[in-house]
């Protein structure tokens, strides 16, 4: 796996014959860095997320990945180039975790191929990484949750991508999975946007930190200062805090209900 650059310019989208949800939205993610996209539910960080993984046409603007256009490649050159693990997950519950795992491969192998000992080497190994060497053989369908969740990351990591999209890659995880998934994406050599909703996640996790609301962007930038309190407070329509944990310097914010909106 070696990371790669991201950017995009001015990407607007809407669906057919509707009017535009997300607009204006610019950054460049340089390679191996860490983007998190924080917003209130509906803001469009999901339709962002589509955009970056080539499941959207922009409506204005492109996405580039290592200055190339996405939408000039051929699908199958993007998707060894970009891998997403969504919330939405496979109904293949037939399958065994490897067999899901494996898929993550198709994309390197030419025409018809078989799976050679080369792609089942790196299935092994992403398993071993994430700890999932003990259920390979598992039917997907009876994997918990969070093992799914795990499942879901390890088909995109045997996919060896440059470029990794998550949509909320902890909701399902306790608290060490939690842990164990944060230290493992900080070593990994790949470029990451990631959705979050924790935000204390964004300051632990990202190098930078995009802002939507009503599909707008309102804060590119550090965490400690896209993510200072008025933003979040206009992003997510509360009154927020920001403190300063001792000893670790850490950032934290604390949240309420703005008074008009408390009964
Ligand atoms: N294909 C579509 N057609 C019509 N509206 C859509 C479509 N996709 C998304 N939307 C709408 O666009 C808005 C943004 O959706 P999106 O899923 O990107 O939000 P989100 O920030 O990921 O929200 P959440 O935090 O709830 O997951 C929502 O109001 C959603 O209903």
């Amino acid at each position: 796996m070696s990371a790669a650059s991201i950017s995009a310019t001015d990407l607007g989208w809407g669906p057919r014959r509707g009017p535009d949800i997300l607009n204006g939205v610019s950054f460049t993610l340089s390679a191996g860095r860490r983007l998190g996209v924080v917003g209130a539910n509906g803001a469009g960080k999901s339709t962002l997320l589509r955009l970056l993984y080539r499941f959207h046409r922009p409506r204005s603007g492109t996405v580039r990945i290592d200055g190339e256009d996405i939408w000039a490649m051929p699908p199958r050159a993007a998707a060894r180039r970009v891998a997403a693990v969504l919330q939405e997950q496979p109904t293949d519950f037939a399958l065994s975790l490897r067999e899901i795992a494996a898929l993550g491969r198709v994309p390197h192998r030419r025409g018809g191929a078989a799976p050679g000992e080369e792609d089942a080497a790196i299935v092994e190994a992403v398993l071993r990484r994430l700890d999932l060497s003990g259920l390979a053989e598992r039917r997907f369908g009876a994997l918990s949750g969070g093992e799914k969740q795990r499942a879901m990351l390890a088909r995109a990591l045997v996919q060896e991508p440059q470029v990794l999209i998550l949509d909320e890659p902890t909701n399902h995880l306790d608290i060490r999975h939690r842990l164990e998934l944060l230290e493992m994406l900080r070593g990994l050599d790949v470029t990451i946007v990631t959705s979050l909703h924790d935000l204390d996640l964004a300051f632990d996790l990202c190098d930078e930190v995009l802002v939507l609301s009503r599909g707008e962007m309102i804060a590119l930038g550090p965490p400690e200062t896209a993510l200072d309190a008025a933003t979040v407070a206009r992003a997510f329509a509360v009154t927020a805090r920001r403190e300063r944990l001792e000893p670790s310097g850490r950032s934290r914010l604390t949240y309420a209900l703005a008074s008009r909106d408390r009964s």
